[in-house]
């Protein structure tokens, strides 16, 4: 969908959008039609500098705003946003392949995500201690981290920026988000309608070489925080830059997560809704259910409901009503799908896809489940992110878990029963940071999304993201020794 609409965006640095100065471009791709939507002018390295100034100097003012003008601002920002949430579906869309449904759904969630945060600065309040002394007090205050680093992938663009913007921002820090230059025009507009709302240079924007920003800004002093979503090997890469510096990072890093269905669990609504999660956003999503172990009972039933429900789904662009799941979102993730599939069934996986043709032209790929897959087979270990679901039987519910928690990843986990000891042995034993019980619920705004082992460090949203942009403050404070005599109180 090349149409006269969408507009690569500028950056926006100390309070003004402008074109990035830097030599290079990105050319942004529409993957439905794998033709160029625009060419993007990423930042310099004086660019980056200017930012840097800027939110130090913003943070410095932005700490000093009361909680409750914070929170009113963000929140005047979230209607702008859900106002807008039409046409930026359509720039994300475009941009990005999901369908318009999954694009207007993404922007109403930044949306919640972001006024969760806002309301949750009102309720950020220290604690006071019992003071050793008489005449003293020790209380402790929690107070905004510093200037923030924060680098977002293409994915789930809006959402995965908005846990970082909502948090930095409501906790008083200032921020600079360095968005994905596949994705870049609806993150734009998303932060367009909370700049509006800041004192310049406390949200800014920018797109450059991704490994020349993210070393100019984690190794500026004026960077206290870094936070981070996207590849193991980028944020172990991150982590060691942040290490160096001994600044605090966050990292989210993807997941590879598994289904557990055991023999009492309803073959039919399980594979509805797991049909639907699965290849929402053509898979590319961290929290995907990937590795399905069913209850040997119930596998040949399971296996024939999720290859008719994934052949029943129309692939389309997303830009048409009817389709309900869009193409890849670049050339390199259709040839790693692609490569993935071919290495897995060389390994004895069983390909069960359709056999109808997909729309040419863009970077579409079949629904696809890989049966009786072996668990060390490549797509059993390697994060797919794609329409790949995998799938095996298991006997008892102690295999079950061990194989589950076989993966390097952590990050989410779903359940289908009914049984008490099922739940409470896999809610104790699974590996992950969020599990799903006979739902797909593991993203909420109120609640810790993280992962365990390779999937990351540290969570966003909830109470636990809004920690990670605070620090605490220790005060002792005691009347001087020679107060009463001085003043003959
Ligand atoms: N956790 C998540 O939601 C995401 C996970 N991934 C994982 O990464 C795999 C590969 O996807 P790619 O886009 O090829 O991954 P990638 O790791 O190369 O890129 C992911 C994001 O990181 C940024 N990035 C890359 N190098 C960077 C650097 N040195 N400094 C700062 N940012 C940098 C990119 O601009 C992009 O937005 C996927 O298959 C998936 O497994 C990718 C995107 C999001
Ligand atoms: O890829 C990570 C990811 C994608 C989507 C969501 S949410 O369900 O929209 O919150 C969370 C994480």
């Amino acid at each position: 969908m090349s149409g006269p609409f969408y507009r690569c965006p500028e950056l926006l640095i100390a309070g003004r959008w402008r074109t990035g100065r830097g030599d290079r471009s990105h050319t942004v791709v529409d993957p439905a039609t794998a033709e160029p939507l625009g060419e993007l002018r990423l930042a310099s390295a004086a660019d980056l500098q200017e930012a840097l100034s800027a939110a130090g100097l913003a943070f410095e003012a932005w700490r000093q705003v009361p909680a409750h003008e914070r929170c009113a601002r963000l929140e005047r920002g979230v209607a702008r946003l859900r106002a807008q949430a039409d046409e930026i579906a359509a720039l994300l869309t475009a941009e990005q392949g999901k369908t318009l449904a999954e694009a207007r759904a993404e922007c109403l969630m930044a949306a919640d995500l972001i006024k969760w945060y806002a309301e949750e600065a009102r309720r950020v309040h220290g604690r006071v201690l019992p003071a050793r002394a008489s005449q003293s007090r020790m209380d402790v205050l929690r107070l905004p981290v510093g200037p923030v680093a924060a680098f977002s992938p293409w994915n789930f663009p809006l959402v995965l920026s908005a846990r970082k913007l909502g948090g930095a921002l409501a906790a008083g820090c200032s921020i600079i988000l360095k968005a994905a230059e596949e994705t870049p025009a609806s993150v734009a507009a998303m932060v367009a309608c909370l700049a509006e709302e800041l004192p310049e240079g406390v949200l800014q924007l920018v797109y450059g070489v991704p490994a020349e920003v993210s070393k100019a800004l984690i190794e500026s002093p004026v960077i206290r925080k870094v936070s981070f979503t996207g590849s193991v090997p980028v944020g172990r890469h991150l982590a060691q830059m942040a290490a160096g510096q001994l600044k605090r990072i966050t990292l989210e890093l993807g997941g590879h997560a598994p289904v557990i269905v055991c023999e009492d669990a309803d073959v039919a609504s399980t594979v509805a809704m797991m049909v639907a999660h699965k290849f929402r956003n053509a898979g590319q999503a961290c929290l995907a259910p990937t590795r399905f172990y069913v209850a040997r009972p119930l596998y040949r039933d399971f296996l024939e409901a999720f290859k008719a429900a994934a052949d029943d789904l129309r692939v389309g662009p997303g830009h048409d009503p009817r389709s309900q799941m869009g193409p890849l979102a670049n050339a390199r993730r259709l040839q790693a799908v692609q490569d993935l599939m071919a290495r897995s069934a060389a390994c004895g996986a069983q390909v069960l896809t359709r056999t109808g043709n997909l729309p040419s032209g863009g970077f579409f790929a079949a629904p696809t489940l890989l049966a009786d897959i072996a668990p060390d087979a490549p797509a059993m270990v390697e994060e797919p992110f794609g329409p790949i679901a995998c799938a095996m039987p298991f006997d008892t519910l102690d295999e079950a878990i061990g194989l589950a928690n076989r993966s390097d990843y952590g990050l989410a986990g779903y359940l289908f029963t009914d049984s008490a000891r099922a739940i409470l042995a896999v809610s104790q034993r699974l590996e992950v940071g969020s599990l799903a019980i006979n739902g797909i619920g593991v993203s909420v705004p109120e609640a810790p999304f993280g992962g365990l082992k390779a999937s990351g460090w540290g969570s966003e949203s909830g109470i636990e993201g809004m920690e990670a942009f605070l620090e605490p403050r220790f005060t002792h404070y005691s009347v001087p020794q020679d107060h009463d005599r001085r003043h003959k109180t």
